[in-house]
């Protein structure tokens, strides 16, 4: 049997967590043979409900799950933990953007920051996926002092799995044939998902797909509006998706990332691409043998790719701006 794997969920009784926990529970992150500990996080008047989501935990009799605490004091919760994933924190509601939310949920993220780095494992890793996510992130990685910047991470998944089906339904193939997703900067609608570099059948997708205008267009606006979309549609922010997505990062910042493909995930930039060091942004990113990870060098930029990429990190640099007080 392996050593378990500490796991903090903050939000623990939101709508992500309600799907993540039990995905979690059961292996499908880390794997069926990696046994878990369960913190739960959660404010003092959500303490009701989060009991409610241990017993159906309990009621699961997951195999995996070695010990579950759930508590409202964050160093009890981030005691010893070797994964953080930041799940808490207001959604937004229909006609705002995510970074409407910076104000809210931005000082969340000093306390959290501070209690991780006096409480957690040594090799801790902090994701956040609680909305505005690349500079919540930024602020945790500022406030956590000791903990080196290469373990804070922020989720693009979701948008790089938005932007995998659209390819596929365009082409009419099973989504499982493209591979290459790349989405870049922000998790906002500035966000920009690499249909230049993408690949379908490890050939450009240009290859199937020769509609430009859609490509250049509706393919991106559609990626970068499917969270608002899923608001208007739901009347709630996706949840579902959002765990399956958050689950799918983990898991692949977990294990070597297959031969010749990438995933997405906002990083702490080093400067690749000319991107300025120090945000939080999204890159292509290759997790290696020894778990550590890079950013994929060396992808073709066209001047299309160069434009897009420069709004979304600008709007980055701005997010940045607004919260330089609490840096
Ligand atoms: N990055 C992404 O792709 C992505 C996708 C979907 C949602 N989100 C974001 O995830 C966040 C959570 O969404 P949700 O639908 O689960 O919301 P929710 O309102 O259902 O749940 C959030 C939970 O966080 C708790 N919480 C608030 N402050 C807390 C704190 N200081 N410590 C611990 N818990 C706290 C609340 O009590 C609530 O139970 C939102 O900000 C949303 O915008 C991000
Ligand atoms: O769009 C939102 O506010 C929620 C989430 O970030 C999403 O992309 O679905």
């Amino acid at each position: 049997m392996k050593t378990p794997v500490t796991i903090t969920v903050t939000g623990a009784a939101g709508q992500i967590a309600y799907s993540l926990l039990f995905r979690i529970a059961s292996g499908s992150m880390l794997g069926c043979d990696q046994p878990v500990n369960l913190r739960l996080l959660e404010i003092e008047p959500a303490m009701k409900a989060l009991n409610g989501v241990v017993m159906e935990l309990q009621d699961c009799a997951f195999p995996l799950v070695n010990d579950i605490v759930a508590t409202c004091d964050p160093d009890e919760a981030f005691k010893d933990a070797n994964w953080c994933i930041l799940v808490g924190s207001v959604p937004r509601k229909a006609g705002m953007e995510r970074k409407d939310l910076l104000s809210i949920n931005g000082k969340l993220f000093i306390g959290q920051g501070k209690s991780i780095a006096a409480n957690a494992a040594k090799d801790v890793r902090v994701f956040v996926v609680g909305n505005p996510c690349n500079t919540n992130a930024l602020i945790a990685m500022k406030n956590a002092a000791g903990v080196p910047n290469d373990r804070f991470f922020a989720m693009t998944r979701l948008d790089e799995n938005r932007a995998k089906s659209q390819l596929a339904d365009k082409a009419g193939v099973h989504v499982s044939r493209v591979t290459n997703m790349a989405i870049w900067g922000n998790h906002s609608a500035t966000q920009y998902p690499d249909w230049t570099n993408a690949k379908i059948d490890g050939k450009p997708v240009t290859d199937l797909i020769s509609d430009m205008d859609w490509l250049k267009g509706e393919f991106i606006t559609t990626v970068q509006q499917r969270g608002a979309a899923i608001i208007a549609a739901r009347g709630l922010s996706s949840a579902a998706s959002a765990a399956n997505a958050a689950v799918d990062t983990v898991r692949s910042l977990s294990f070597p990332t297959p031969e010749g493909d990438w995933h997405s995930v906002a990083v702490c930039s080093d400067g690749s691409y000319g991107i300025e060091a120090g945000i939080i942004c999204s890159f292509p990113i290759r997790t290696k043998e020894d778990g550590s990870w890079e950013i994929v060098q060396g992808l073709p930029i066209d001047a299309f790719s160069r434009e897009k990429i420069d709004a979304t990190v600008n709007e980055l640099l701005e997010e940045k701006a607004a919260v330089s007080d609490i840096l």
